[in-house]
């Protein structure tokens, strides 16, 4: 177990078991490894049992990864041990004491959209302006104070704006008592409530835990730091290991400060630094030293490797982001010809929203691929639909599940009926459901029909296993029907019967509530699961695939060649965050990680053009790749042969890559991408350039993404608001010019 550890790495694993350790260590120098064999080593030498455990990783997989590695390097049962993610923890937590903690023990979490739509509902009700109050604000500035560990009635507001916002905060908090749900933050502070209120159930974790440890330790926020200190307040040790390069979750109340505070708080810590890094060749990990190296005030870091140079950082410029995303593919597939596994490939970018094309081009060219956040299975319409009849049976005062499907499939029940409906259970201070028979005329009657099919659905499954609830309901609800008869609604069947199978997955391997484990029950620990472990699914089925993902979604993890895409100015560095040095900090750190992910190939990209959000756009490439030496990069020309045109379904976007390359990018030094750009063309009599508004007799308007050619032969790449990009003859189609 220690021989494949360097001597620092070794002494972080074995040091003494009560000793409190911080390792601070760049990226890829073996922390995540070190903490994990820490866990193997102290149980091994029966120093530790799997009861006396807690370890905090930072996303599901990465937990999942933790204890796959440990069952390999020792037979333990690892299903009881407490490990996890900051949310899945406290969820179990408060499952067990849920009396404790002043919640039902069926309780609901609310995702960010159920949160979002909660809020939104609440404002309505009490008539509040959401111009002057915009349902985001309201919900950051909520979570903001919750992961702050302030309640409504802690908020200080020195004006009228805030003191409003501070009476919202405290109706959205009696609205989620009423209704029995929590919303992610409340995870947290209610369960760092209750062991700060309740002695008898602290003092029995404090007893129990005995070793703490935290991966990732530099996102910590300032809750979950004093929730970690409570648990180790009876005297358990603490081993953290982080890297303050790689903090970036500061938008979401991530406190880095929390790496210095950790040598006051916890008693003589042993600090331990990590040089060596085991992950990337050594142009990679220049380039990422040379790139971290414009941030101030870091602790300070030297990261090596005997891995030899390797291959130098490819960079690539194309035309548009489809065209880029064509050269991706490409590239993907030499990479598999060459025999390189999917997995071992990941596609990383700064915005979910630049997914779609990669996904799309993936998807025509016939390779298998896999989205990690972004719309995940648990959100898509259809499954939260079902999970919100799943949600009503088991609670039906739950108003968000009710809104969701009270009227879908439909059934006659308007607007009119559904603000009649609130009014009422408003006056009665009552849930949705409990005032469905004040409600008079048809639109009562409809809503007295559904509420005797919720009532129905619950009788009929009371004894049923959860896969049969779950194929009981997606029928007798009317969904499966609904989208049988969609046209386009046979992906959507597929993810229903893909929830039936998600349950079964569930039914046999999940812990279930210390006390007891009735149907309802089951069901409620199914739906938390959803709520909280949403796009594992697609993680879990096993085939090879390339891997998509936001940077954020990849820390931690590693892969043999990474495309880093969309190296855009106001792309990334993402244009909220350029004005300030902190906000352009944490994109450079951002990018930091994005580089350390790969091994031995390494592919940065941008575009000339880039439809986002409906909108061309024109960027400069991202000033981060100006930070990166020269010699550790080759600038390559993208050719594309080998994606299949006829499986293309765009044409268009075929013609991009078909399109003449352009000479090779700018140096280094030149600021802007795409100087060309601006030339334009003469037709006719008409000019044309890049960025133009042109409007077309049977495709409407639309703008020039490119130029090619001169005179009678110049052609233009035009997209257009509703038919798509096409490629036009200027001297044939007749464009008008604004
Ligand atoms: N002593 C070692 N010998 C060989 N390989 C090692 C050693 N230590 C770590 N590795 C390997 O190096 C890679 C990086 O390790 P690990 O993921 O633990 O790094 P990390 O510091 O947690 O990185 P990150 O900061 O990105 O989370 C892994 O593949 C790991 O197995
Ligand atoms: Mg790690």
């Amino acid at each position: 177990m220690l021989d494949n550890l360097n001597p620092p790495q070794r002494a972080a694993v074995t040091l003494e078991p009560h000793r409190h350790a911080l390792v601070l260590a760049g990226a890829g120098s073996g922390k995540t490894r070190v903490l994990t064999t820490r866990m193997a080593w102290l149980l091994r030498s029966g120093q530790a049992t799997p009861q006396s455990l807690l370890a905090v990783t930072f996303t599901n997989k990465a937990a999942r990864e933790m204890l796959t590695r440990m069952s390999a390097m020792l037979p333990i049962n690892a299903r009881g041990m407490w490990i996890g993610t900051f949310h899945g923890l406290c969820n179990r937590m408060l499952r067990a004491h849920h009396r404790d903690a002043g919640l039902p023990a069926t309780f609901q979490i609310l995702d960010v959209a159920d949160q979002l739509a909660a809020i939104k509902r609440l404002m309505k009700a009490a008539n509040i302006d959401d111009e002057k109050y915009p349902p985001r604000q309201v919900q950051s500035y909520i979570n903001s104070a919750k992961e702050e560990g302030l309640r409504a009635a802690a908020m200080q507001a020195n004006d009228a704006f805030h003191r409003r916002l501070a009476e919202i905060y405290a109706m959205y908090e009696a609205q989620c008592q009423r209704e029995g749900v929590v919303d992610f933050a409340e995870l947290l502070l209610r369960s760092y409530e209750l062991l700060q209120g309740n002695a008898p159930v602290r003092e029995h974790y404090q007893r129990r835990f005995r070793h703490i440890l935290v991966d990732e330790f530099q996102d910590t926020n300032t809750l979950q730091y004093r929730w970690l200190r409570m648990l180790a307040g009876g005297g358990a040790a603490v081993f953290a290991v982080g890297d303050d390069d790689q903090s970036i979750y500061a938008f979401r109340g991530a406190n880095v400060g929390n790496m210095a505070d950790f040598e006051r708080d916890f008693e003589h810590p042993e600090v331990i630094r990590l040089e060596q890094n085991y992950r990337s060749h050594g142009h990679i990990l220049d380039a990422a030293n040379a790139l971290i190296a414009h941030n101030d005030g870091r602790m300070g870091k030297n990261l090596w490797t005997d891995r030899g140079e390797g291959e130098q950082v490819r960079v690539v410029e194309s035309l548009s982001d489809q065209a880029e995303a064509q050269w991706v593919v490409s590239e993907i597939q030499s990479l598999i010809a060459e025999g390189r596994a999917r997995r071992e490939i990941a596609l990383l970018y700064r915005s979910n929203a630049q997914s779609r094309v990669l996904e799309h081009t993936l998807f025509s060219a016939g390779i298998p691929y896999k989205v990690y956040g972004g719309l995940r299975f648990f959100e898509r319409q259809e499954i939260k639909h079902a999970l919100a009849y799943l949600r009503l049976m088991e609670n039906p005062h739950d108003d968000t599940a009710f809104i969701r499907v009270v009227n879908f499939p439909a059934r006659g029940i308007g607007a009119r009926t559904l603000e009649n409906l609130t009014d009422a259970a408003q006056a009665g201070g009552t849930s949705l459901y409990g005032a469905v028979g004040r409600v008079a005329g048809k639109g009562g009657a409809n809503l007295a029909q559904f509420v005797a099919l919720i009532d129905r659905m619950r009788f009929e499954t009371q004894n049923l296993p959860l896969t049969e609830v779950v194929a009981h309901v997606t029928a007798e609800s009317g969904l499966s029907a609904h989208y049988k008869a969609e046209k386009e609604g046979a992906e959507r069947l597929e993810n229903l019967d893909e929830l039936v199978n998600a349950a079964a997955a569930f039914d046999g391997e999940t812990v279930m509530p210390e006390d007891g484990a009735d149907a309802l029950l089951a069901l409620a620990a199914f739906l938390s699961h959803a709520a909280l472990e949403a796009g594992d699914n697609q993680a879990a089925d096993g085939q090879d695939a390339v891997q998509l993902m936001t940077i954020h979604a990849a820390k931690g993890l590693e892969f043999e060649a990474v495309f880093v895409t969309g190296l855009e100015e106001g792309l990334f560095p993402h244009e909220n965050s350029v004005l300030e040095q902190a906000g352009l900090e944490e994109e450079r750190r951002l990018m930091y990680v994005a580089i350390t992910r790969a091994r031995e190939r390494l592919y940065l990209s941008f575009a000339q053009t880039r439809m986002l959000h409906g909108q061309t756009r024109y960027p400069m490439r991202s000033r981060f790749l100006d930070e990166l030496p020269a010699q550790t990069l080759k600038w390559v020309t993208p050719k594309v042969s080998r994606v299949d045109a006829a499986s293309y379904d765009r044409a268009s976007a075929w013609r991009d890559s078909a399109w003449p390359e352009r000479a090779r990018p700018a140096p280094v030094s030149q600021g802007y991408a795409g100087a060309s750009a601006s030339q334009g063309v003469e037709v006719g009599g008409r000019h044309f350039r890049i960025g133009q508004t042109v409007s077309h007799a049977r495709f409407g308007e639309g703008v020039i993404l490119a130029l090619q050619g001169s005179g009678p032969q110049a052609q233009a790449q035009i997209r257009f608001a509703s038919a798509g990009t096409k490629t036009l003859a200027l001297g044939v189609a007749k464009l008008e010019t604004a």
